[in-house]
């Protein structure tokens, strides 16, 4: 019989030696785009309000203040009328949610894995985060058998993490790549908001931050250690990856699964509550680097809201180039919760290339990803520019 040592090395790769780097980053959008200018008129005559004319005019003033110019939803105003109950019924928001988010994912995947350009095959594992999709076997399941991964491909279900996720997967994925020589983790984030949609009452205004900010989205990563240069590109490596949550901040940012949906409360002091913990995130990832210049920095902002990029602005004292893309994915998409942070980082790539910058964050070599929800829980992630 074989020793449990000889079992262990026959079933447990050995860690891999450089590492986890970002090969491949692929998104996906719903067709249907809603501006912005016009949502307003759209949420108070689709949810049957236009009489709150009050509460649409504040509404209005909190639409314009998102500094959001439009957002892409799968709702759209035909499948409320056809269905006038959709905003109350917990149901068929959910069985929408159930097929639309695996099938988002499985484009944003299709995409990263097309530019990867290596055979799906070689996918170890699959992390698949999402806040808007809950059922079992879960959405993992569902892109593994739509996309045909491998039956044996090893899957993690994250559920309802809200829009730190993204850092959460890519910590996850980070563990995963450095721990099993040859791993290649493919990392998807889904979020199909139908779920949140509800009608406007003036007493719960705190539910039209919401309306006005969220929208769907999906993005896949393709993540491994030791790439092989001749057949991949290694885009950015994941150098770090903390979590903390700031104390007594439970309240900040809530949501709870009940018979109206999925409710989210966001409270007025969240940038403040950003504002106050955010230098301390910074000095904890990069004090063993020795770098305390934020300007020299890239940064993967999650845009929360317009309120919390500003904060954070204000407190590093960022030059104001620093959160432009950040603030360009809030402009194009609105806040796409897990995902979001993968858009932002899809796009720093994209402009450094086209402006011909020297590495794929703006030129720099350090950089990070900053990712924020529920909790209030912030994901620092130290990036390394290729
Ligand atoms: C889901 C997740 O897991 C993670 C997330 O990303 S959660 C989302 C996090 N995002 C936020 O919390 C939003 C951050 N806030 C913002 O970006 C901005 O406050 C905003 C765009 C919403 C409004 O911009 P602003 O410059 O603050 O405008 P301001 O004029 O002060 O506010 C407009 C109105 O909205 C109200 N308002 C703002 N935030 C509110 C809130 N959280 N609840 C209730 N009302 C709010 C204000 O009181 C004001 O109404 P009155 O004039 O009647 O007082």
């Amino acid at each position: 019989m074989a020793s449990v040592e000889e079992i262990r090395r026959h079933a447990q790769r050995p860690a891999a030696r450089g590492p986890a780097t970002i090969l491949a980053i692929g998104t996906a959008l719903p067709d249907n785009c809603f501006p912005q200018a016009e949502f307003p008129d759209f949420f108070f005559r689709a949810t049957k309000s236009e009489h709150l004319t009050q509460l649409k005019e504040k509404f209005k003033l909190i639409c314009e203040r998102t500094m959001i110019k439009k957002r892409y939803m799968h709702l759209n105003e035909k499948m409320i009328k056809e269905n006038p109950n959709i905003g109350a019924s917990l149901d068929a928001r959910q069985d929408i949610a159930n097929v639309e988010v695996p099938k988002l994912g499985k484009i944003a995947a299709v995409n990263a894995i097309g530019e990867w350009g290596q055979p799906k095959s070689r996918i170890t594992h699959l992390v698949f985060c999402t806040t808007t999709s809950l059922q079992m076997p879960g959405a993992d399941y569902q892109l593994a058998k739509i996309l045909g991964l491998e039956p044996k491909v090893k899957r993690v279900m994250l559920y309802l993490q809200g829009c730190f996720g993204g850092g959460t997967a890519l910590r996850l994925a980070k563990d995963l790549a450095e721990n099993n020589v040859g791993a290649r983790v493919l990392v998807v984030c889904s979020e199909i908001i139908t779920s949140t949609f509800r009608k406007p009452s003036e007493i719960e205004v705190e539910n039209l931050v919401g309306q006005a900010l969220f929208g769907d989205g999906a993005a896949a990563l393709i993540v491994g250690s030791d790439p092989d240069t001749l057949i991949e590109r290694p885009l950015f490596q994941l150098i770090s990856a903390d979590q903390m949550f700031i104390p007594d901040s439970e309240n900040a940012v809530e949501g709870h699964v009940c018979e109206m949906g999925l409710v989210i409360n966001l409270a007025k002091n969240v940038p403040n509550l950003i504002f106050e913990y955010i230098d301390k995130c910074m000095v904890e990832a990069f004090g063993p680097l020795g770098i305390t210049d934020w300007n020299s920095l890239f940064f993967i902002v999650h845009p929360g809201g317009r309120a919390i990029l500003d904060q954070i602005e204000a407190k590093l004292s960022l030059k104001k180039e620093k959160l432009e893309v950040s603030r360009h994915v809030l402009r194009e998409y609105g806040n796409i919760v897990s995902p979001c942070v993968f858009f932002v980082m899809d796009e720093m790539r994209k402009k450094s290339f086209n402006e011909e910058k020297a590495t794929t964050g703006e030129g720099l070599e350090w950089g990070v990803l900053l990712g924020f929800g529920p909790g209030l829980t912030v994901e620092t992630v130290v990036l390394r520019s290729q």
